[in-house]
């Protein structure tokens, strides 16, 4: 099977300052990390631009995503993002779908796909975040949530759509809680989603890459990454430290 590129994937939520996109991008150029994965970071919107620049100063390989978009191209919206936007801030990929966008903003999957299929128009490439409730979870609806997740992209863009994005499964009860799901698990479950897109589209189901997010840290992310369908991780509370996302991006380079 083909080797597919590792993604570590830096999503600061609402956290972050200028003196964290500093240190944080210092570290990457230290490190060297940015040269042999994919490293990306979403902070938030308005750091955009600011990170853009020192990326650009700095000659880093970094990627940087939008944690958001609005689906629309623009209009009366008070507070809120368009895609040209975030695009004209330098952003070139954008995570759709979060499970705090989906249930603390009641952003429901068909406004996530318009969110997905709009990004892709301008030529970025979506994360879509899918996962399960502990309640789902807990009564054995984990597949079937997210088949449902990923139907709503391929009914509103078609099977083309799922050809250039990054899917991130990120189990609701590991997001934030210091509770990853086991290794085992997380590998069953991105087994379960490679191998729906296999039956869609086989050629997309080897290079699609498919993250795992949810309490990841330096101590656990090793056995995380050994897995074969596992291709990086999304990460929330630890890419605040810099130390600590650095030695997760290393671990992506060994496992
Ligand atoms: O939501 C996440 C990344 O998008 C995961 O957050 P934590 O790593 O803090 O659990």
């Amino acid at each position: 099977m083909t080797r597919r590129k590792p993604v570590v994937a830096a999503n600061w939520k609402m956290n972050g300052s200028r003196h964290l996109v500093d240190s944080l991008l210092q570290q990457i150029k230290q490190s060297g990390v940015d040269q042999q994965l994919d490293v990306v970071l979403s902070p938030p919107a308005t750091l955009y631009s600011y990170v853009d620049d020192a990326i650009k100063q700095l000659e880093l390989n970094v990627i940087l995503a939008a944690q958001n978009i609005n689906e629309l191209d623009s209009g009366a919206y008070t507070g809120e993002i368009s895609a040209h936007l975030a695009k004209e801030s330098g952003c070139k990929w954008v995570i759709c779908g979060h499970s705090e966008r989906r249930s603390l903003f009641n952003e429901s999957s068909k406004v996530t796909a318009q969110k997905f299929i709009k990004a892709q128009s301008l030529g970025m490439k979506p994360v879509l975040c899918v996962g399960e409730t502990t309640e789902e979870h807990e009564q054995g609806k984990t597949y079937s949530r997210l088949t449902a997740q990923i139907e709503t992209i391929l009914h509103l863009g078609g099977i083309d759509a799922i050809k250039d994005c990054i899917i991130a499964y990120e189990p609701i009860w590991a997001v934030g809680t210091g509770k990853p799901a086991s290794p085992k698990l997380a590998q069953e479950v991105h087994r379960f989603i490679r191998g729906m897109i296999s039956a869609i589209c086989p050629e997309t189901a080897q290079s699609i890459r498919i993250l795992y997010g949810g309490s990841v840290t330096p101590d656990n992310v090793d056995s995380m990454f050994k897995q074969p369908d596992i291709d990086g991780g999304l990460i929330g509370g630890a890419s605040l430290v810099p130390e600590k996302f650095i030695k997760i991006c290393q671990a992506a380079l060994v496992n």
